[in-house]
Formats: structure tokens, sequence, C-alpha cells
């Protein structure tokens, strides 16, 4: 299943800078020749592929991307400086489309890969240039060209990295709305009945992560009862199964169980997959009768998985276990290390 992260933007290439028009002043040289330089070349905007980032997060705050100008041209024939170039990073995977006609620009697949997107406008001529045996005091220079200026579609295809888990009504599209700083589309959608929840959570580093649930795990899943091998099968591809739990429920280790076998009978590696686990609700809970601290530790008996008490409605809580999830993902991402016997 996919996801698809989308952003509009303008880029807008430097202009270049003009030409002008300027004459040689010297001692004893009653009128000195042309003298206007060119005026530099407008910078041009640049993607460029970076493999540590995620989504397209950023260009929603972000819409408009402009390259800096060209100076003037000066006196004594000096050209003015170019502007510099303006590099924007996306994501590997990053496929720009011309936002007008749908033409596609360019796929960026590699880490560093570059594309020129818009050109930099050329520096106009100083008079200097239009010196000729029949003008030898033209009076004119030209202006720089303007940028080129575009307006971009940018597309990527996401892949969940934390899954959220539980039974109906544990809170699962609450959390992601709590969390989440965006909501990417759903795209190749293959089922009919079943819209999974997305949610990008920004990291501390800055760059996002997706979060999905799709509501319906119910006891039977793994044998395809309800829409459980749909869900599944969605779950499948994530890195970090954010397990939640209905803190007011009746009997929260039976809830906790039921998702875990369903788990085991699905196979294929679920049930190992790292797991934190979230009381949720807390908020609604009643402290007098229910021992929220002696619940969490059972349930960490249980699971040998950290447990973290929290309310998605009031936010209580999801700082920690964010940060636990942060750990893991980062954890995954470093090299094993390999030992060497001697
Ligand atoms: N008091 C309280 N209520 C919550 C909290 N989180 C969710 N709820 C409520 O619990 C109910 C179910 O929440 P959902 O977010 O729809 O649960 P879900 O797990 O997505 O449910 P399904 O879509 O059926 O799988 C809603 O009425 C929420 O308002 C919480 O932290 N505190």
């Amino acid at each position: 299943m996919q996801f698809i992260d989308q952003a509009k933007i303008e880029v807008e290439a430097g202009k270049g800078g003009d030409g002008i028009v300027a004459f040689r002043r010297e001692k004893y040289v009653p009128t000195g020749g042309p003298s206007g330089g060119n005026g530099g070349r407008g910078g041009s905007v640049f993607f460029v592929a970076d493999e540590n980032l995620q989504t397209l997060l950023d260009f929603r705050y972000n819409h408009r991307f402009q390259a800096e100008k060209g100076t003037r041209g000066g006196p004594n024939n000096c050209t003015g400086a170019g502007g510099k170039d303006l590099i924007i990073e996306v994501p590997c995977g990053t496929t720009i489309y011309d936002a007008e006609t749908g033409e596609l620009l360019g796929d960026l697949t590699e880490p560093k890969q570059t594309l020129l997107i818009a050109q930099g406008g050329k520096g106009g001529l100083g008079n200097q240039h239009f010196l000729s045996n029949r003008n030898r005091a033209p009076e004119y220079a030209l202006p720089g060209l303007p940028g080129e200026i575009k307006q971009l579609r940018l597309e990527l295809k996401l892949l969940a990295e934390v899954g959220i888990i539980g039974l109906p009504n544990a809170g699962k599209s609450t959390l992601i709305s709590s969390l989440s700083a965006a909501r990417p589309k759903i795209a190749d959608y293959p089922f009919t009945t079943l819209i999974p929840n997305l949610g990008v959570v920004r990291k501390p580093t800055g760059d996002g992560t997706v979060f999905a649930d799709i509501p319906g795990l119910i006891e039977g899943a793994a044998h395809g009862a309800g829409l459980g091998h749909d869900f599944l099968r969605h779950i499948e591809r994530t890195r970090v199964l954010l397990h939640l739990i209905d803190a007011t429920s009746d009997d929260v280790v039976r809830d906790y169980n039921t998702i875990k076998e369903e788990l085991q009978a699905y196979g294929r590696g679920l049930a190992e997959r790292p797991q934190i686990l979230a009381l949720n609700k807390i908020d609604a809970v009643d402290r007098e009768t229910v021992d929220l601290e002696a619940l969490a530790t059972q349930l960490n008996h249980l699971s040998y998985a950290p447990v973290f008490v929290i309310s998605a409605v009031t936010r209580t809580g999801l700082e920690p276990m964010l940060q636990e999830i942060w750990g893991i993902l980062d954890q995954m991402k470093v090299p094993q290390e390999v030992e060497v016997f001697r």
C-alpha cells in the first residue's frame, strides 16, 4: 500500500543583472570610449536528493523559492557578480512535475542526484559591447533577462514506519490527529472499505515519520475476520508497532492478549517486530479504583516492551512515548557491528 505526499511550490531563478552605460573618464582624454560592464548571471534553482529526508513536510510551510539575482555591471567594463544558485533538498524518490502542464521534469532516486529546474537569467550587455566603427559611443545597454519561473508539483511515495495497532475504540485515530503535523494522501488504494489513518509526525530533527493505523483490528483478524487480513498486510511493512490499549477497559490484559494473538496467528514476523505499549485514555481512568502503575508493570512483564501511560485527548505523556519511538527507529538505522574473531 502506498501513500503519497504531495506539495506544490513555485521556484524562481534569479534575474540577470542589468548591463550599464558608462564612458571612460581619463585625464587628457576628452571623450573616453564606452566602458559599461555586463550584468552578472542570475542564480539557478537546483534540486538535490538527500537520503536523510523522508517526507515533503517542509514544503507545506514553505512554498516559494527564489535564487539570487545577478548584480548590475560596473564601470570600467566590470561584469556584475553572478547570483548564488539555490539548492533545494528533497527526499530520495521525489518526482517533480510541471504543475501547469503535468509534464514530468525529473525523478530524483539516488542520493546527491541533482536536477537543474530553473535557469538563472543572463546578465544584460553593457554599452562597451556595442562599440563599433559606426557607433563609437553607444548610449545603450541591455537589461538582464528574467530567471525562469516554474510552478511545480512534488510527489513522494511514503512508507509508514510506525504502525498503530489496537482494538477498535482504543483511540488510534485520535492519537494520530493529536500527533500529526500533516496528513498525506493515500494512493493506489487496493481496498475499498478500509481507510487507513495517516499522519506525519515531526521528529526533533525536523523531518517527519509516517504513522498509520487502520481501524478495525478485531479478534479473528488473522483468519480473515472483519477486514483483518487487509489490516495486517498493511502493517507488515512498518518498522515499529505502537500497541494502543484502552486503559478504561475492564480487562486491559485480555485486550493486550487479543491483539498479541492476532499478530502471532498472522505470522510473518509481525509478533517479533519492535513494539511499544501505550495505555490510553488515562484522563478518564478513575485513579481511586485503578492502579495505572501496577497495570503498566503487569503489561511490561507480559510483553517485555516499554509501556507508556498517555491520553491522546489531553496529550498527556506523548512526548516520552515519541522519544522511545525515535530511539528505536534510530537504532534500526545504525548498521549492525560485525564481530571479528581472531
Ligand atoms: N477520554 C478519552 N477518550 C479518548 C481518548 N482517546 C480516544 N478517546 C475516545 O475514544 C473513542 C474512540 O477513539 P478513536 O480514536 O476513534 O479510536 P480508534 O482506535 O481509532 O477506533 P477504530 O477506528 O474503531 O479502530 C472516541 O470517542 C475518542 O474520543 C483519550 O485519551 N481520552
